[in-house]
């Protein structure tokens, strides 16, 4: 079994806790808040300006040209798609490419970009791409999930993890690609250097699953102080 094949199979569980997550089912179901869609947003717009700093690192380390243009495709890509998210930014929450830095970082993601970023120092493609790989390949497979349930057709609901898929899915998408350069580089690694890539990617997947929980609950660093200081919000952890 390749190294992606067996990362894949050792996450199957974590894939089916994201889809029974009440904020994927919320999506489903059109349920979610605007409080909980706030959050959401809010969070996961500076997520992905964290995950600019994740390719570029990717770049920087790839072990050839093809990989380097790929992981250049995929900036240009995440660069688009955070300019467009810019543009629309609700009149409540307004953020541009420089306030975008000063967003608040909420406990759990700092959690999950502390860990994508830790991976950086390796200065290897190997240990740096499961971070990453991981929450992709988790929205392409929670976007099968939802497209194939009923779900309600209302925005904001009906767009959340209906992605633009070509570039994504297929035998040259990126994901698929990015498990080949898995396996490519799993080759010349030792077998603790993959066991370690592999619990990095499973790592991401269960963060995945505690970033949803975030914004089910809206959980600040105000509630973590809270709970700590006043002795409340067990519930919230
Ligand atoms: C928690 C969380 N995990 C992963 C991604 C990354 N992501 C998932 S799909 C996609 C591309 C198409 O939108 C990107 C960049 C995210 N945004 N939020």
């Amino acid at each position: 079994m390749s190294l992606s094949q067996d990362m894949l199979f050792e996450a199957e569980p974590y894939l089916v806790a994201n889809e029974k997550h009440p904020f994927v089912q919320g999506i489903i179901h059109a349920t979610l808040t605007p409080e909980q869609l706030r959050y959401y947003d809010e969070q996961d717009i500076a997520f992905e300006y964290n995950e600019v700093g994740i390719i570029n690192a990717l770049i920087d380390n790839s072990t050839t040209t093809e990989q380097a243009l790929l992981f250049h495709k995929r900036q240009d890509l995440q660069l688009t798609m955070l300019r467009d998210w810019l543009h629309r930014e609700p009149e409540s929450m307004p953020h541009n490419w420089e306030t975008l830095k000063q967003t608040p970082i909420q406990p759990i993601n700092q959690l999950y970009r502390q860990h994508m970023a830790a991976t950086v120092q390796t200065h290897s493609v190997l240990q740096i791409l499961p971070s990453f790989a991981a929450g992709e390949w988790m929205y392409i497979e929670l976007g099968r999930f939802v497209s194939k349930q009923a779900r309600v057709e209302k925005e904001p609901f009906q767009s959340f993890l209906t992605m633009g898929g070509d570039d994504f899915l297929g035998p040259n998408g990126f994901i698929q690609q990015f498990f080949n350069i898995i396996d490519y580089e799993a080759k010349s690694a030792t077998p603790r250097e993959q066991e370690r890539a592999k619990q990095t990617f499973l790592k991401s997947c269960l963060l995945e699953w505690y970033f949803w929980d975030a914004a089910y609950k809206q959980i600040t660093w105000d509630d973590w102080q809270n709970a700590a200081l006043k002795g409340k919000g067990e519930s919230l952890l």
